[in-house]
């Protein structure tokens, strides 16, 4: 098999002198020019510690693709850290650099005709930003996760970035001092990784590992772990084999690959973000694959880890156990994974599997047994009604009653809604909506992080329900419906809600329903009129007019 059969368009024959010329100047020999050359996208940036640590590990790509014969080219793609941008106008760019990295990966590579990209992330948009591009240039590929932070300690007790977020809350509402509130920020992040929790960054790169596009184990590293580093740069090796007999994405990337992903995003009692990025990965890749196929998962699979932000252990503890081969093997054992799919390494699911056993070890608690799982079915549930013809993504962790009516409380901006929670003004009972967040209308559906926190600091997570056409962190627990589609800004029902209407969520039966007659809605729907566009200029007025709705993964290239 011709291993460089993208890049002999710009190093073979005459009219090519010029290109050779220039890769001459960065160390290519006579000899290296039928060698397939190897992007390596690094996400490196050093103002968040979920990304500091990634240019190390790209040196260690570099060595692994140099030590398989092949020509290892380094470029840089963006991150945004969401928990630096979280609560400010700033995390409307968050969901933007998911496509904004999609799109630099797919140039980089394209124009450059590269033989492979091996992708390093690591804040939460790095993931399916770099999946996007590679499932939709559908070149040899492998994704190299930066590794999660190890978990902080204060007064026995675990923390992560969520705990400072939590802390805002329970310190307005008077449930500790200013001190412990500085305690707490300052022993949360201990250095480099991304957030530890099973929060989105670890939730992607588990999905990852589960689909086939990652090294096994590789997902719940830490950071700075010395088996960190081997496995990167055996990464590289894995990748120019997979070039060598090219593997393509779209041989991993299928409708039971995603299937798999998906089932282990419940079993790890994962991030909301996953459905949207799924939809949006499975658009890339052309696979056939609707919000209504994650609630089939849901049916079947139970939640098995104690993780945070709900649970007790962080990623590190779960890798410490087995990590995600050793969830998969459970969900193998119960014919809930598809174990004839491909990996990027040419084994099978099932043959990477097949040491790893049935059950999780039983001095742990961190994977419950198969008989004693945390929820007996998944805990990302689609939700439909008059509020939600399309569709909205509920997350139910850590609520005693997943069915809850309340009156509305609308807010048309997060930094509104969180205002009024740390005044006291939320009470008991009420679901608090907040709209003109979504795709369009943000832009950038944001993270509603910093509200849920200050339920959840304040005590009210079991008795206080949220829905928004944004997105939550996955930080993110308590009685959530997020992604409401069509969202407030295309006039959606979620923009008619008048203070005071009653609202319900009932998880069991997956509705969400606004308690207003169809001729009093219409009668709303009449007078309502569309706002302006809060950005006319630059990137975020892009990508408000392209964005798609959140139903179909809020992607850019809707044909
Ligand atoms: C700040 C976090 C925890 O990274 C959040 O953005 C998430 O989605 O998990
Ligand atoms: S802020 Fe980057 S992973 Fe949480
Ligand atoms: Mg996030």
């Amino acid at each position: 098999m011709q291993e460089n059969l993208r890049s002999q368009k710009i190093t073979q024959g005459l009219q090519r002198s010029p290109n050779r010329a220039l890769l001459r100047a960065v160390g290519f020999k006579d000899t290296d020019f039928t060698k397939p050359i190897v992007g390596i996208a690094s996400a490196h940036s050093t103002i968040t510690p979920c990304n500091m640590g990634i240019a190390p590990l790209a040196t260690e790509a570099e060595a692994g693709i140099r030590a398989a014969e092949a020509m290892p080219q380094l470029f840089g793609t963006i991150t945004v850290s969401d928990g630096i941008s979280m609560g400010t106008e700033g995390m409307k760019y968050s969901l933007v650099s998911r496509d904004v990295i999609a799109d630099s990966i797919e140039t980089a590579c394209n124009a450059q005709s590269m033989d492979g990209v091996l992708a390093i992330g690591g804040c939460d948009k790095n993931m399916p930003g770099a999946m996007i591009a590679i499932a939709r240039m559908n070149i040899p590929a492998i994704f190299v996760y930066g590794g999660t932070i190890k978990p902080g300690h204060l007064e026995g007790q675990d923390l992560t970035l969520v705990s400072s977020f939590e802390a805002v809350g329970q310190y307005s509402a008077g449930r500790i001092d200013e001190a412990m509130l500085y305690a707490v920020e300052r022993n949360a992040c201990p250095g480099s990784g991304s957030c530890g929790g099973m929060f989105t960054a670890n939730t992607m790169s588990a999905a990852f590992e589960a689909m086939g596009m990652s090294l096994m184990y590789s997902s719940t590293m830490s950071t700075i772990a010395p088996e960190k580093a081997a496995n990167t740069a055996l990464a590289g090796k894995v990748l120019v084999e997979a070039i060598r007999q090219q593997i393509l994405p779209r041989d991993i990337i299928t409708r039971q690959s995603i299937e798999n992903a998906v089932s282990v995003v419940m079993a790890v009692g994962g991030s909301t973000n996953a459905v949207l990025h799924f939809l949006a990965i499975a658009h890339a890749a052309e696979v056939p694959w609707t919000i209504d196929d994650f609630e089939t998962i849901r049916e079947r699979v139970p939640v098995l880890c104690d993780l945070k932000p709900s649970g007790r252990y962080v990623a590190t503890d779960l890798h410490a156990v087995g990590g995600i081969p050793q969830v998969m093997k459970m969900l193998l054992a119960q014919n809930l994974l598809h174990g004839d799919c491909l990996t990027i390494t040419g084994d099978t699911i099932a043959e990477r599997l097949k040491d790893i056993p049935k059950a999780p070890p039983a001095d742990q608690d961190v994977i419950r047994s198969w008989r004693h799982p945390i929820y007996a079915q998944g805990h990302l549930a689609i939700l439909k009604g008059n509020l939600a013809i399309e569709g909205a993504v509920a997350k139910i962790t850590g609520v005693k009653n997943p069915k809850m009516t309340g009156l509305a409380r609308v807010f048309e901006s997060e930094e509104a809604c969180l205002d009024a929670i740390l005044a006291g003004k939320i009470n008991a009972g009420d679901i608090i909506v907040i709209r003109y967040e979504g795709p369009k209308g943000g832009p950038g559906m944001r993270e509603m992080l910093a509200p849920t926190s200050a339920i959840i600091g304040a005590g009210l997570g079991d008795s206080v329900g949220l829905i928004t056409d944004g997105r939550f962190s996955g930080g993110t627990y308590g009685m959530v419906v997020g992604h409401v589609a069509p969202e407030a800004f295309v006039g959606g029902t979620i923009a008619l809600v008048q203070e005071g209407d009653e609202i319900t969520i009932d998880v069991p039966a997956r509705s969400l329903h606004l308690h207003v007659s169809e001729t009093e809605l219409e009668q709303r729907r009449a007078i309502w009129k569309p706002p302006l566009p809060r950005y006319t200029r630059g990137v975020l007025a892009k990508y408000a007019k392209l964005v798609s709705t959140s139903s179909l993964g809020a992607v850019t290239d809707l044909v």
